[in-house]
């Protein structure tokens, strides 16, 4: 089983067994929800139609109920359309994007990370290609690979895995992939025009991406809230803060130097963890009525009938 991505709104004690719609539909109209977020985010946001939110409740052994959001049918739509609009782009210009994906090394998790992309990649149309260097390889041959990619036509996104092996410069690399490539959104172009009012970036980081997808599907107001992201890394954290800051929701970062966490993340109506800890964030650190994203994972052991097996466990408990 795999956690992560749990999405809830905290409510009090739960006076009687509420049942909530979950009914979602990909041959629902596409255009009756917000664009997805790109190069043309919205600076003001209108609610979508309640009918199109997928929920379903949870009640925790303490008596808090909580409304669960599964993005899962989110997820299908937005790979339903995507798929839509590559065909239609193979008809018109009879060409289909392409992406190439650089892994350094053997780490298990980053081919299991590459392998749900090149899945997803499948499922729409997008022509995938891997390009596998050695752990031992020099700055130079990795950069070679990465330029040969920025001059392909074929290439229309390049993503290098991350973390890299410690000899080589991370940061230098995510300078060398072209910034209109760059779908992760690392380059410091793209990164520090998402962090710019009134600057576009090509692309956004795509977790952070989901998360203010998510929100806006589920019709959570973000303009004027308070609002709260547990870490800051260029690929979860910052961007996430960056995107809620753009949405005009008022934002506090919180990271391992961070003081009383709990006092800052009791005040806020959107709490995003965005850490690989789990149960960091507990039922008293949430006010009643805040919507929490978890988009941490992490393996932990869980003993069940005497076995021992890992499990990917949210950051967050209700308990
Ligand atoms: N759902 C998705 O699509 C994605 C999920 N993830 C998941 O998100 C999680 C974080 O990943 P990533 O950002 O890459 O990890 P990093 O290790 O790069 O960053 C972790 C962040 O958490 C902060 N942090 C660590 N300990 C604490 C603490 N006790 N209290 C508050 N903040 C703390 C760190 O603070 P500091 O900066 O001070 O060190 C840092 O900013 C992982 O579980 C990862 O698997 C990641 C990418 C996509
Ligand atoms: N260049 C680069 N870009 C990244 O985006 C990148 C990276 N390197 N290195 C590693 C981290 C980690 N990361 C995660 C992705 C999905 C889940 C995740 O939780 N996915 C869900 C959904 C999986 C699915 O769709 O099937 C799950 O596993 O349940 C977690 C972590 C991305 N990263």
């Amino acid at each position: 089983m795999r956690g992560g991505n749990w999405v809830g709104v905290v409510g009090r004690r739960l006076r009687k067994k509420t049942s909530y719609s979950s009914v979602h539909s990909i041959s629902s109209t596409p255009t009756e929800y917000p664009n997805i977020l790109g190069p043309n985010l919205p600076d003001v946001w209108t609610p979508t139609n309640q009918s199109h939110r997928p929920q379903s409740s949870a009640i925790f052994s303490n008596g808090n109920s909580a409304r669960i959001i599964d993005g899962k049918p989110i997820a299908k739509d937005i790979k339903f359309r995507i798929a839509g609009e590559i065909q239609r782009m193979k008809a018109a210009i009879g060409k289909s994007p392409g992406l190439a994906v650089v892994l350094v090394g053997q780490r298990r998790d980053s081919k299991t990370y590459i392998n749900i992309k090149l899945r997803a990649c499948d499922e729409v149309g997008i022509a995938t290609m891997v390009e596998e260097l050695p752990e031992s390889c020099t700055e130079s041959e990795l950069l070679d690979v990465v330029s040969r990619f920025n001059e392909e036509p074929s290439v229309h996104g390049i993503i290098v895995q991350l973390p890299l092996p410690q000899h080589l410069d991370e940061e230098k690399i995510m300078t060398v992939v072209s910034p209109e490539k760059d779908v992760d959104g690392f380059h410091p172009l793209n990164m520090g025009n998402l962090a710019l009012r009134g600057r576009q970036p090509f692309f956004i980081p795509c977790a952070p991406k989901g998360c203010i997808e998510l929100l806006l599907r589920f019709g959570v107001q973000i303009s004027g809230k308070r609002s709260v992201v547990i870490g800051r890394s260029k690929i979860v954290g910052l961007p996430t803060a960056l995107l809620l800051q753009r949405h005009h929701a008022t934002v506090s970062t919180v990271h391992s130097f961070t003081k009383n966490p709990e006092q800052i993340t009791s005040q806020a109506d959107i709490v995003v963890s965005d850490v690989g800890i789990p149960n960091l964030v507990q039922g008293n650190w949430l006010k009643p009525g805040s919507v929490v994203i978890d988009m941490g994972t992490n393996l932990v052991k869980v003993s069940s009938q005497n076995l021992t097996f890992p499990l990917a466990k949210a950051g967050i408990s209700c308990n």
